[in-house]
């Protein structure tokens, strides 16, 4: 079985619930969608097989893998997740709640840019909702949305740097709607990878 991989990197999880959280980040080339804030440049892949992948983190002591994009529902199957569950490895996902979830992941980011009332059928439950937002952009509705443990706004950046308009735009919507609370890209802040 191989993947197309564009980068892996080992780093503390920069979003969301698991801020902090040491993490070997696998990014998966490709994505169905062309975000106009999209931070990433995945185009790039290289074919590997899951030894090699399995080969590059191993060395690494940490446990707990993110695979990002793109969005890696594109390429991911159960018997991938599989693999690495018998390796030892606890696994989270970021997803753009466009496509299903397979089997066996451990923590389930959905970060919804379009479409929001399709998502629920395709994924029932997330561990969080992360919604990238800019100033203006309406509060999404929960009520058509997956279960979560959490909700999170997330202002978004220009590149590395902070916008504080999108920021206090965030914290007052989250003043007003308390089961809502923030999440910054801590690793841009702190410049880490
Ligand atoms: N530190 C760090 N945390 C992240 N969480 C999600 C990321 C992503 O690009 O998907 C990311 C990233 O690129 N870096
Ligand atoms: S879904 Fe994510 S990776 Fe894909 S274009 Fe949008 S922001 Fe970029
Ligand atoms: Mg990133």
């Amino acid at each position: 079985m191989n993947l197309t991989v564009n980068e892996i990197f080992y780093s503390l999880q920069g979003e969301g619930g698991r801020s902090g959280e040491p993490s070997l980040f696998i990014r998966l080339s490709k994505c169905n969608l062309a975000c106009s804030f999209c931070d990433t440049d995945f185009a790039f892949g290289k074919r590997m097989t899951l030894d090699e992948i399995h080969d590059e983190i191993s060395p690494y002591p940490c446990r707990w893998i993110i695979w990002t994009g793109g969005e890696p529902t594109l390429q991911l199957r159960e018997e991938i997740v599989a693999y690495f569950k018998e390796r030892g490895y606890r696994q989270a996902i970021e997803t753009n709640g466009t496509r299903r979830v397979p089997a066996g992941i451990d923590y389930i980011t959905c970060s919804p840019k379009q479409q929001f009332e399709k998502i629920r059928e395709l994924i029932p439950e997330v561990d969080e909702l992360r919604f990238p937002m800019a100033k203006g952009d309406p509060l999404p509705d929960i009520s058509i949305l997956p279960r979560s443990k959490r909700y999170l706004l997330s202002p978004i950046f220009d590149g590395m740097n902070v916008v504080q308009e999108n920021v206090d735009y965030c914290v007052e919507l989250i003043k007003q709607h308390p089961q809502w609370g923030l999440s910054l890209q801590m690793h841009k802040l702190i410049g880490i990878r």
